[in-house]
């Protein structure tokens, strides 16, 4: 039935103020106002339709690319947009393009590695789209370890140019969003070669086709990579290779801030730290932490929704049957989700803060805090998009067979998705860049400070332990501190594990080596421990709304004691918990899951997602799923005749037994 809300019942339990919920979810008033409004433009125009993606061609779906990116650019130079409502525009278009390499790192990699001067030639171009930027550090042969890059800028103090190459074929760059079809110019990275002495890798400014005509110009070969995983999805994208040929650019299009060339051919160090080349990497690192909750969000919305709609079994006297939200097993599988969205939300907003206090120390030269927001972002970007990659997955599967199908939205989610665990850092390698937190969880560096560095980390381990052990049900279920101290417990202990076990090995290389498997694990563990802490900051703060700070307690409870649940091996074998405690921990988490269970429909409506964004016709608002997908079905371009084309030449021959005459 139209207009009929399908879940108003499931609206009419919840015991909390939703308004209130989705202001703590946007993060502020302001913030909400702005997400609200241009969800509403976005998905009330019908130049940014997306119900197609998976049944086009990949020509016909780039372009419709093309001209949604143009069509978003005019809306937002029309409206007058600031720079705030612009990226929700883009985050609700909900479409990869070249413009996300653009803004995303073309210009953060020019403000934070460029000197003054460049910032002010390069900057107001690319801010007015006059040129187009992409990103091409990653090549065919590496991509993680970016000191292997092989593509090479030799100066040349002759004509004060460098002389970009690409010297074989694996190190032609391979993957850069936005080279393969768009980009005008790149932010290239290759080893700097001066006066025949190699200088590690830096960022250069490579001007790659034609303003005029968009021809690649002379010495570059330049395409895209072809078709990725899954239909529409990433496929909106021209990932691309690209090869130079001695491409010769000015010698002040090396990007300049951490090092110099003078035209004398001298190679100067600044006082920067030579990580700050990999600068954008962070920032970027830091935006996908945030845009994990936003995945999984949806990906939840769409299964909570649904699983209140579908009924299977357990009617009784011709009653209805039972929800299937109802079953413990569903609750025990879609809730901790739940609860991980709202976790990443929160770990989303502390990161933004610290990048930003990051930036802050790096515009005064104060460079202290960069390895730890290094290590924080690499871990953080890996444990948040593991979890919500696999977290998609599962609400396919929430969902039953209705989920494999594109209509559900989550096929194409999914598959948009989950290159995140790829791309800006390999979550595995990105881990291991965890080592020096997880290894020294008093921020000494337990491997050079040998011996005493273990023994005092043990001594921190055994107190730590010991107030884990005062665990006891009451603990568990009332007290945040009990819970912090078990996490923390049991990173500290992987840790020391970890660094004892490295302090047997001669060469520290070679036990890290040895050992990566164990740090990663304890990286994880780290990893869960901050997201846990800054949840149960967060509730520490005062949050309005009836109810709102009491369902996000019990999201928090739910999204520790699960991983306690899930990691149960660690948490026992370390000794921070018994098994009566472990058990305790899983009845707590069924009583829980009945506390959520009236709230269900209500929290994922704190989303406030529009039924243009979530794109599915099982997470729709009203919960009127049967007849939408019926009608879908009907629109497929499979369903345009009745009569399939090829019939004739393969299916009539069949069944007429002329299949030996046909042509085939
Ligand atoms: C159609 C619609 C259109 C709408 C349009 C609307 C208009 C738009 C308007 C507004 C829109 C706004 C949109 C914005 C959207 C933004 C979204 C952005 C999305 C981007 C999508 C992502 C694309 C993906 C891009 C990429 O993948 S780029 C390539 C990334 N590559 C990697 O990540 C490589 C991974 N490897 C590494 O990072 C490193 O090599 C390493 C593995 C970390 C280091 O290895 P190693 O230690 O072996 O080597 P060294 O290099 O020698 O390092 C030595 C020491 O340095 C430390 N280290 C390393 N990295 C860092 C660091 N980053 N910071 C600080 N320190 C670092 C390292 O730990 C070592 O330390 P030590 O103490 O051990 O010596
Ligand atoms: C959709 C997409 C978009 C991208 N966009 C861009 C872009 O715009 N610009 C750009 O420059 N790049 C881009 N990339 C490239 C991307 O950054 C790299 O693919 C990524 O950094 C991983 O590197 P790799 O491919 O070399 O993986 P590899 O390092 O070859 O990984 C292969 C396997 O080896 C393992 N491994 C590697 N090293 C180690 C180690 N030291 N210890 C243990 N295990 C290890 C990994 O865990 C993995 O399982 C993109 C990639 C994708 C998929």
């Amino acid at each position: 039935m139209e207009g009929v809300d399908h879940l108003a019942h499931e609206r009419n339990k919840s015991e909390f103020d939703v308004d209130a919920m989705k202001i703590v979810w946007a993060g502020s008033p302001h913030a909400f106002d702005v997400s609200d409004r241009i969800s509403k433009l976005v998905a009330s125009d019908p130049g940014f339709r997306k119900d197609n993606r998976s049944t086009l061609s990949r020509k016909e779906l780039f372009k419709n690319t093309l001209r949604k990116a143009a069509y978003a650019w005019k809306t937002i130079v029309d409206l007058r947009l600031s720079e705030e409502e612009a990226a929700k525009l883009r985050f609700y278009v909900d479409e990869p393009a070249f413009t996300d390499l653009h803004w995303g790192m073309f210009i953060p990699a020019i403000k934070g590695q460029g000197t003054e001067e460049q910032q002010q030639k390069w900057l107001p171009l690319a801010y007015k789209m006059q040129i187009i930027g992409c990103y091409a550090q990653t090549e065919l042969g590496h991509g993680s370890n970016v000191q292997g890059l092989e593509t090479t800028a030799t100066f040349d103090s002759q004509t004060d140019e460098f002389i970009i190459h690409s010297p074989t074929l694996t190190s032609s760059k391979w993957w850069p969003g936005g080279l393969g079809k768009v980009a005008t110019h790149a932010i290239a990275y290759a080893r700097l070669i001066v006066g025949g002495r190699e200088h590690g890798v830096h960022g250069f400014i490579v001007q790659l086709r034609s303003l005029e005509d968009h021809s690649p110009l002379l010495g570059i070969t330049v395409g895209d990579i072809g078709m990725k995983f899954g239909n529409g999805a990433y496929n909106t994208m021209d990932n691309g290779v690209l090869q130079f040929d001695h491409v010769r650019i000015p010698r002040n299009q090396m990007l300049m801030r951490v090092s110099q060339v003078t035209c004398e051919g001298k190679y100067k160090q600044s006082d920067v730290p030579r990580q700050l080349v990999y600068g954008t990497m962070v920032y970027v690192r830091q935006t996908i932490v945030a845009d994990a909750s936003c995945a999984l969000s949806r990906a939840v919305c769409i299964a909570t929704r649904y699983s209140a709609v579908r009924r299977q079994f357990g009617s009784q006297n011709g009653g209805p049957e039972t929800q299937v939200i109802d079953y413990k097993t569903q609750q025990s599988r879609l809730f901790p989700l739940l609860a991980s969205a709202y976790a990443f939300r929160f770990i989303g907003e502390w990161l933004k803060w610290l990048y930003a206090d990051v930036t802050q120390r790096l515009q005064a030269n104060d460079f202290s805090t960069l390895p730890e927001a290094h290590a924080c972002t690499a871990g953080l970007k890996s444990l948040t998009t593991t979890a919500t990659a696999d977290g998609i997955e599962e609400c396919r599967k929430l969902c039953g067979g209705h989920g494999y199908l594109c209509s559900s939205g989550l096929p194409e989610l999914f598959a948009v998705y989950v290159p995140a665990c790829t791309y800006e850092g390999d979550n595995t390698v990105l881990l291991l860049q965890v080592r020096d937190m997880s290894c020294k969880v008093s921020h000494e560096d337990c491997f050079s400070a040998g011996v005493q560095a273990v023994q005092q980390e043990t001594s921190r381990y055994n107190s730590l332990y010991d107030s884990s052990r005062a665990f006891n049900a009451m603990s568990l279920r009332c007290s945040k501190s009990a819970l912090l101290e078990a996490f923390e417990a049991r990173a500290a202990r992987m840790s020391v594990a970890c660094a004892q076990n490295l302090s047997n090995f001669d060469n520290p290389e070679e036990g890290f080596a040895e050992l990566s498997a164990d740090l990663v694990e304890a990286a994880v563990a780290h990893c869960q421990l901050i997201v846990v802490s800054k949840f149960i900051e967060k509730l520490q703060q005062e949050i309005p709304g009836k109810g709102v700070k009491q369902q996000l307690e019990v999201l928090c409870n739910i999204y520790a004691l699960f991983l306690l649940h899930k990691h149960q091996g660690d948490f026992l074998s370390t000794g921070c918990i018994t098994p009566k405690h472990a058990a305790l921990a899983n009845d707590e988490l069924r009583s829980l899951y009945s506390q959520v269970r009236p709230n269900a429909i209500a929290l994922v409506d704190a989303f406030n997602y529009t039924d243009h964004y979530l794109g599915s016709i099982l997470g729709c608002y009203d919960g009127n799923v049967y007849p939408k997908l019926y009608e879908a079905a009907w629109k497929d371009p499979l369903n345009e005749s009745v009569v399939p084309d090829g019939y004739h030449l393969y299916i009539r021959p069949l069944l007429k037994q002329e299949i030996r005459t046909a042509r085939l």
